[in-house]
């Protein structure tokens, strides 16, 4: 079976213009379902392009039709076993979220809470039906995919590291390592868990100053139905996609342009797997992102709905051009509709010819597809098309106690084609593995900005691209836009007159160093990655916790440290090192346990400045390090043995017993001080420039201040807000906060 391919034109927002409206949607035949998108040549209004879809949905397609049409009939699959993947692709602003999610009164939920009421009542029936005999356990993951890098959306954003979660490939499935899972119980349960991930996503994103709509949302709803010993798990993953934007017609900052790259970079090489696949290359790009290897988009077993969000308006023109070019191509991805193996307690797996064909099996190109699993076909009928949903009274988040409507009221802005009132009618969900697709009528080449090659003729060569490649055009992309922006930046700021401010540099504010830090960990992650393209799974999962173990322990966050290398320990069994860095790690915590003051700790074991500092360039090069695995974790163990020694170091007592004259003015002044009021301003400003001019403080302890500052986060949420916090920072210490004190002048 290919993924099934539905097009959604969303309807006019309040102030689009109908006579902006310049996609429809179309049939094949008068009187037929609605299966065509028609769009205007760019370049030559009288000509049009089509493409074919499975289904296509107008804009006056209520929330309800939608589920019912390309939801509902694939739950029963779900429950026989089989994974069922639902994701929105679309450009920014067509309607995703809306779709996945929906709106807050009943009849604008989205596919996401319908789905979750479906498994409900059907869990409910099952247990029913088989007088007790079978229950069902729901269990919910959710996460998100931010700048390539995985975070879970059930955790705090204060348990994020900065890389995120890794990836790992098991039994021909991606996992996301270390992702929680939360078990629901009714629809209750899904609303207080939904909210809750939905606000750690966008308290996230706002510590980040971006959107939430900026990164990839994943749900996945676990069915685990069990009869007696007998085990039966299947998966629904719910999939709200970023919109892809182009970068030249918004004003995106430095940080959106990085997202915005990340976005586009995810979904062009999305694009180039669909593209690949479709043409039935033997190599297909997945792993040139993290989105690409979740969605594992054709590799994955089960059913595929892609539903492609458009927007009807002429601004949208190009975009909307190249996100059809992209998924008309991935209808004719195919995917094996094979259920999941089932698992018997405390028994071993049977070796049944089903268990090996769930193995992944290398894709085929459409032509030759055959269902692979009778079984499966058999069940395949469609449901009977299923009753709308019932409004669920405990269901409170997505009721604002607007009753069901009989018949669904339609869209109140029709969009001007013929076929608007036509009744549609979902094409079989039995589907003919060739859909014999009709290409639109001229290759709409998707504009310089689209990335995504137009379908390849078949006698073009078939090259596919490299990760090299894409990252070289997706920097290429990033630095040209910078360039542009920095040279009218730097014009802009030499028409306007300087402000000067008391005791500053007046050195031009070049703020960089977040690029440094993104630059620094990206290497790794590249590191990471080539490992794993090597083949060395394990050892660059490995590698991954020991960064993130590193990163943790940079924070502060010794406990999280300290699970992460013991995490790290399952992939380098043994090391003598990392155990003994988990050893000091341990007793470093059980000794903090008793200390009542934990600026006392803190300023013990930052004494020995010298230390302190190779630490931080030891950290800086951790990506060479990282290059073996033995240097790496050696490196790192010596690091923090570096950390643990200060306790026997005699500055120790040195800067106890005697008071500077700095420290007596400090004391003298307070700790209100206009001084330290000044001094604070100066290393929250993160203001490269302005902390090296503080005295104390060298370029590198400045740069390392403002890396570890920005490591941590935002300004606001991370501000350092007393001199004794400043001290207590890594690589500052008393010493240099006196000396920057007296420094300044007031
Ligand atoms: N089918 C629809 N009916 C009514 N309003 C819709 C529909 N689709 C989208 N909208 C509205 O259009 C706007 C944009 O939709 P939405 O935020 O879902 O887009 P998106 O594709 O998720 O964007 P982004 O990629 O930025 O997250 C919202 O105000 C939403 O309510």
């Amino acid at each position: 079976m290919s993924v099934r391919v539905v097009a959604r034109i969303r309807p006019l927002l309040e102030k689009e213009l109908d006579k902006d409206v310049i996609v429809r949607a179309d049939s094949a035949e008068e009187g037929k379902p609605l299966t065509i998108v028609k769009i205007p040549s760019p370049k030559n209004e009288a000509e049009e392009f089509s493409f074919t879809f499975n289904s296509v949905y107008d804009q006056s397609t209520t929330q309800e039709e939608l589920f019912t049409a390309e939801v509902a009939p694939h739950m029963k699959a779900l429950f026989q076993g089989l994974d069922v993947t639902l994701f929105a692709y679309g450009v920014t602003g067509t309607g995703k979220t809306h779709t996945m999610r929906g709106g807050l009164k009943l009849a604008e939920r989205g596919v996401i809470p319908r789905l979750l009421s479906n498994v409900f009542r059907r869990a409910k029936k099952i247990t029913k039906d088989t007088g007790g005999d079978t229950t069902v356990k729901v269990a919910l993951a959710y996460y998100e995919i931010y700048n390539d890098k995985v975070f879970d959306l059930m955790e705090p954003p204060e348990k994020r590291t900065p890389s995120g979660l890794p990836l790992r490939e098991k039994d021909g499935k991606t996992i996301v390592v270390g992702l929680s899972e939360r078990s629901c119980e009714d629809l209750k349960d899904f609303e207080r868990l939904y909210i809750e991930a939905n606000n750690n996503r966008v308290t996230a994103s706002t510590k980040l100053n971006a959107h939430s709509s900026r990164s990839h949302a994943i749900l996945r709803v676990k069915v685990t139905q069990t009869t007696g010993d007998m085990i039966r798990e299947s998966t629904a993953s719910a999939i709200d996609l970023a919109g892809s934007e182009d970068n030249r017609r918004t004003d995106n900052g430095k940080e959106r342009l990085v997202e915005s790259a990340a976005i586009n970079k995810s979904l062009f090489v999305l694009g180039q797997c669909i593209e690949a696949i479709s043409r039935g290359d033997r190599r297909i790009p997945y792993r040139e992102s993290k989105m690409t290897r979740i969605l594992s988009l054709g590799q994955n077993n089960g059913i595929t709905v892609m539903i492609l969000n458009l927007a009807p308006m002429r601004s949208y023109h190009l975009d909307t051009l190249s996100s059809l070019n992209v998924s008309s191509r991935a209808k004719r991805i195919e995917v094996r509709e094979i259920e999941n193996e089932v698992v018997y307690k405390q028994a071993p797996r049977t070796n049944s010819g089903l268990g090996a064909a769930a193995i992944r099996q290398p894709l085929r190109p459409l032509a030759n597809a055959h269902n692979m699993n009778p079984a499966a076909k058999a069940g395949d009928k469609p449901d009977k098309p299923e009753k709308p949903d019932k409004p669920i009274k405990a269901f409170a988040v997505f009721s604002d106690k607007v009753a069901r409507p009989v018949a669904p009221a339609r869209a109140a802005i029709p969009i001007p084609t013929a076929n608007t009132s036509r009744l549609r009618q979902p094409d079989s969900h039995k589907r003919p593995s060739d859909m014999s697709p009709v290409r639109p009528s001229k290759l709409a080449r998707p504009t310089q900005q689209s990335l995504v090659r137009p379908a390849a003729p078949p006698d073009e060569p078939q090259v596919t691209i490299s990760a090299a490649q894409i990252e070289a055009m997706v920097e290429k992309k990033v630095a040209e836009i910078l360039a542009s922006r920095a040279a009218a930046a730097a014009e802009a700021e030499a028409e306007a007159a300087p402000t000067v401010t008391v005791q500053l540099s007046s050195a031009p504010v070049q703020n960089q160093i977040s690029d440094e830090v993104q630059r620094r960990l990206e290497a790794l992650e590249r590191r990471i990655d080539s490992e794993k393209k090597h083949g060395d799974e394990a050892r660059s999962d490995g590698l991954q916790c020991l960064l993130q173990a590193r990163q943790a322990k940079e924070r502060g966050d010794d406990a999280g440290a300290l699970r992460l290398y013991e995490q790290a320990l399952a992939y380098f069994p043994g090391q003598v090192k990392l155990l003994g860095k988990i050893e000091r790690l341990r007793l470093k915590l059980a000794s903090r346990g008793g200390v009542a003051d934990p600026f006392a700790v803190e300023e013990v074991k930052r004494t020995p400045r010298k230390k302190s500092r190779g630490r931080r360039e030891q950290n800086l090069k951790i990506t060479d390090e990282e290059a073996s695995y033995h240097e790496g974790t050696e490196a790192d163990v010596e690091d923090d043995a570096a950390d643990e020694k200060p306790i026997a170091s005699p500055r120790r007592g040195k800067t106890k017993k005697s008071k500077s004259k700095a420290a007596g003015l400090m004391e003298a002044e307070g700790p209100d001080s206009p001084r330290a009021k000044q001094l604070l301003s100066i290393v929250n400003s993160r203001d490269l420039a302005k902390i090296k001019s503080l005295h104390g403080f060298g370029a590198k302890k400045a740069q390392d201040l403002v890396d570890y500052l920005t490591l941590r986060g935002d300004e606001e949420s991370t501000s350092v807000s007393s001199l004794a916090q400043l001290r207590m920072l890594p690589g500052v210490g008393s010493r240099t906060v006196e000396r920057a004190y007296e420094g300044l002048v007031v």
